[in-house]
């Protein structure tokens, strides 16, 4: 599902006003589809709605006007006055109507407020920057205590379409209803959490003009399936790919293990191992199918450089990071390996990372290459966790980047991002980023393409969370890892699905 920066949205609006729809109509429309919404609430006969001074404002104006038309008692409180020719517009409309507003200094506000079976927030929508302040600040928190049902129009006021960021605080939405497309801000925490349910909305936009415009998407089934390696009847192993994973050191003897049940969980046609031996014991008695090519001391060092090169021939795609530790020779062996494998289809993860953040000038040679920091390794990196320093990181180094989190967010070098929701609490614990890796790993082996890989890892390994049977709090990596054959059957159900015209 693509999703749309506030920016590109704005434009959106332009082009369609460009070919001859008036905002005002578009404005109309957007407000007709959250009365639809709001009728869903049977129940719901007295609604108050707050309004901003923008088209934000105005469309709360609207809808109050069509909520009136349908017999609903509506009132409107005045946060700003109308400053936009749309908003004037329907605000006037609104009260000749018979709607009647209240400036929001009223004393008289919290009562009405607290008397309403419904809050809508039309304060701010994708026009909204910094903070809320001031009374309305003072509302807001007022209205977020309230047991009433609250909706929010476009994006909850408070916070970022942009990166979903809040300062101070923000509207608590039980539903947002939003125009056109999803905004990035919407699925990114912490704004996914302010928002509720998400129901875009997309009455009198173009698809044709939303596809040109927006290359950002959500992932979700319909995307997977896309990008989903085909398997035929007449293949073998070599038709799947094969991956190598370097890692594992003394301590850290269960990661690269992890990471090889990801790929192999997830198709890969191979999956070798390069690791101390205390790693390799583990792989070879908990998954017999994996190659796991035993290093020659506790960490990996320099001397194992020549064996990881020969066996790096025989691989499509290289993970290099799962509990490699940060022992200073084997930094400087990954840095080397870097190096060698400039043109290698490379996942960087863990304390490879770790390794990459004492000279990131090796990604300037890096050809395909794909980063997967949690927050604290790309605080390492790059100083900065937020979205927009991840975009110019992404750019500056001409590379990809999956920041990983509840939300997770991949980055090209060109802006354009991958949002996976997929994921549940069972994957906050130790040894979900290895699994993760893996799996990248072996659908680039599968694919040959790194963004479609990182795309596929970050939903399959959400989806079979979501799907395990174990509760969130006792999953672990290496369930939720068997888990994949659950997600693989989930998509075959869907596609047969949609191919035989079962709407989801
Ligand atoms: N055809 C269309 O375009 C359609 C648009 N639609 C609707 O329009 C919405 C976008 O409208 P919008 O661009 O007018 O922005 P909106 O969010 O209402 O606010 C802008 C005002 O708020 C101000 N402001 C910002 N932050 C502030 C702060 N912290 N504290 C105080 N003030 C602050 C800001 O000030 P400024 O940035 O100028 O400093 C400006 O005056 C969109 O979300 C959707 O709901 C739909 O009807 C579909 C068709
Ligand atoms: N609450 C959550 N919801 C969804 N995904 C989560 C959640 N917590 C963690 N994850 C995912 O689990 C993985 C954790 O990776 P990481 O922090 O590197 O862990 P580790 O290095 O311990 O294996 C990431 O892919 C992240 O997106
Ligand atoms: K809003």
């Amino acid at each position: 599902m693509k999703v749309a920066f506030p920016v590109q949205m704005r434009r959106i609006d332009e082009l369609i006003i460009e070919r001859g729809i008036p905002s005002v109509l578009l404005m109309e429309n957007a407000s007709r589809s959250v009365l639809e919404e709001v009728l869903k609430y049977p129940t719901v006969k007295e609604i108050a709605i707050l309004c901003g001074g923008g088209n934000n404002g105005g469309d709360g104006y609207a809808i109050g006007r069509l909520l009136l038309n349908a017999g609903k008692t509506v009132s409107v409180i005045e946060c700003y006055h109308p400053s936009t020719p749309d908003a004037i517009f329907n605000a006037s409309l609104f009260v000749s109507f018979g709607g009647g507003i209240h400036a929001c200094e009223e004393s008289t506000v919290e009562s009405l407020l607290s008397r309403a079976d419904m809050v809508i927030d039309s304060i701010f929508g994708t026009g909204f920057h910094g903070e809320l302040q001031g009374r309305v600040a003072e509302l807001v928190e007022y209205i977020n205590g309230l047991k009433s049902v609250k909706l929010a129009v476009d994006i909850p006021s408070g916070v970022s379409g942009f990166d979903g960021s809040v300062r101070g605080i923000a509207f608590r939405a039980d539903k947002t209803v939003t125009f056109g497309a999803g905004k990035v801000g919407h699925y990114l925490y912490p704004g996914r959490d302010y928002c509720g349910e998400v129901v875009v909305r997309s009455e009198g936009f173009s698809r044709e003009i939303l596809d040109r415009q927006l290359d950002s998407s959500v992932i979700d089934e319909e995307l997977v399936l896309e990008l989903l390696p085909e398997r035929h009847a007449d293949s073998h192993k070599g038709t799947y790919g094969a991956v190598l994973i370097v890692g594992g050191s003394e301590i850290y003897t269960g990661a690269p293990f992890l990471s090889a049940l990801g790929a192999l969980r997830s198709g890969c046609g191979l999956t070798y191992t390069y690791t101390p031996p205390e790693a390799a014991a583990v792989i070879r008695s908990n998954l017999p199918e994996v190659i796991a090519i035993v290093g020659k001391g506790p960490h990996i060092f320099r001397d194992d450089l020549d064996t990881i090169v020969e066996i790096a021939k025989k691989a499509d795609s290289i993970v290099i990071g799962p509990g490699i530790g940060r022992n200073e020779e084997t930094a400087e062996t990954v840095l080397e390996l870097l190096k060698v494998f400039s043109k290698s289809s490379m996942v960087l993860d863990a304390d490879g990372l770790y390794a990459l953040s004492k000279d990131l000038t090796v990604l300037s040679r890096t050809e395909d290459i794909l980063l997967t920091p949690h927050p604290g390794e790309f605080r390492r990196l790059c100083g900065e966790t937020d979205l927009k320093s991840l975009m110019d990181f992404c750019e500056n180094f001409h590379c990809r980047v999956i920041l990983k989190g509840s939300s997770s967010v991949l980055c090209n070098p060109y802006g354009k991002l991958s949002i996976n929701i997929t994921g549940t609490t069972g994957l906050a614990k130790g040894g979900s980023g290895d699994l993760l890796s893996g799996t990248i790993g072996s659908f680039a082996a599968q694919t040959g393409d790194l963004e479609r890989a990182g795309i596929l890892g970050m939903y399959f390994m959400g989806k079979a969370a979501e799907l395990s049977d174990e509760s969130d709090a006792s999953n672990t990596a290496s369930s939720i890892g068997k888990e994949y054959s659950r997600v693989f059957s989930c998509l075959v159900e869907g596609a047969r699905g949609e191919k035989h015209g079962i709407g989801t």
